[in-house]
């Protein structure tokens, strides 16, 4: 997109109270693509009034209604608006121009922990036990929200300067209503209404396979396997295709590789349990303090953690 040229945008407030009007397009300089996903490019840009540095993500508004996405993109927002914890994207504000809409986040300067994950073929316990260790904060406060990610993977962790945890991509998540909260308790059978989303196949838990329905305990499920993943290398289900994917992860289909580290291979077997209400971390196994307690995060900080210095990824 090319840089725009600042002009003043008018005020509308006709007090003397600064009120935020909507910003356009021309309130930014949009500079280099962050990225880009199937409906969406994200650019870093600085906010020509306070020299800010911003991510913003465009979505062509044609592209969102022919592939049906409103909902997806509505998802976003609603649940980003809702945050405010360290370990997640900021969505400052939203706006739109005639054929695009606009969201304005924190920049997240060190890009994907995924990046680092394939870089270092593996990170080492240390590594691995501090960012498993944010990822299980982040988690305990969105699920206290009564929120699920539903496609939580390395992907959608990313690093800001100081290398602390970022998670993004909200559009899949779950606002579970109050009437839902444990979800497992009252689970209503499937209504026949399937959810159409499952998440990305290397991470998706059998109970989302099975009725598609996901509870806090899927995103439990999901962390088991970034875990294993942190430690080799590769996530525990792999295959050529996804059905057969798939299949492992219903037949609990997966092993160690030699020399893994036994503390963790006990909270991975903990965390990787078909049944969602027995996973370490889960409300029916007393929720997030036996999962903070268990070996693996021995050395862990947990009240400091976004002020502790993360290890050097090595
Ligand atoms: N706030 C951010 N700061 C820095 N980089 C970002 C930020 N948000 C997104 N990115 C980068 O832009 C890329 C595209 O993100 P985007 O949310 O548009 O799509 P996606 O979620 O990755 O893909 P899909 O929509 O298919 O799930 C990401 O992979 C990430 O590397
Ligand atoms: O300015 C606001 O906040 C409200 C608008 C509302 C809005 N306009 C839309 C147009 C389309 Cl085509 C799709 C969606 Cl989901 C749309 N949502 C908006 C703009 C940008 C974003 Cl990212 C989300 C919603």
């Amino acid at each position: 997109m090319a840089s725009q040229v600042a002009v003043r945008s008018e005020s509308t407030s006709s007090t003397s109270s600064t009120t935020s009007t909507k910003k356009t397009p021309n309130d930014f300089l949009f500079g280099r693509q962050l990225g880009e996903g199937s409906f969406s490019t994200v650019y870093l840009a600085k906010e020509l009034e306070t020299g800010k540095e911003y991510a913003i993500k465009v979505l062509e508004k044609n592209h969102i209604i022919r592939e049906r996405k409103s909902g997806y993109v509505m998802r976003e927002k609603s649940v980003l608006l809702k945050l405010n914890h360290p370990f997640f994207i900021r969505l400052y504000c939203t706006f739109q121009d005639a054929d695009r809409l606009y969201f304005v986040m924190n920049y997240a300067s060190r890009g994907e922990l995924l990046d680092y994950l394939n870089k270092l073929a593996c990170f080492d316990d240390r590594c691995s036990s501090f960012y498993a260790a944010e990822i299980i904060l982040a988690l305990e406060y969105l699920h206290g929200l009564g929120i699920i990610h539903r496609d939580l993977k390395p992907e959608n962790i990313l690093l800001n300067e100081k290398m602390h945890i970022q998670i993004t991509d909200f559009g899949s998540a779950k606002i579970l209503e109050d009437s839902d909260s444990n979800a497992l308790d009252n689970a209503t059978p499937d209504s026949g209404r399937r959810n159409s989303f499952v998440g990305t196949a290397q991470y998706v838990s059998p109970e989302v396979l099975g009725s598609k329905n996901a509870y806090y305990s899927s995103d439990l499920w999901a962390l088991g396997c970034i875990i294993y993943q942190f430690l080799s290398g590769l996530p525990p289900f792999r295959g050529g295709h996804e059905y057969q994917i798939f299949q492992k992860i219903s037949k609990l289909d997966y092993d160690f590789p030699e020399g893994f580290n036994p503390v963790a291979k006990d909270l991975v077997s903990k965390l990787l349990v078909i049944d969602p209400t027995q996973r370490l971390g889960c409300q029916d196994m007393g929720g997030y303090n036996p999962l903070k307690n268990h070996e693996f995060f021995r050395s862990i900080d947990w009240e400091n953690l976004p002020e502790t210095e993360p290890p050097t990824l090595l």
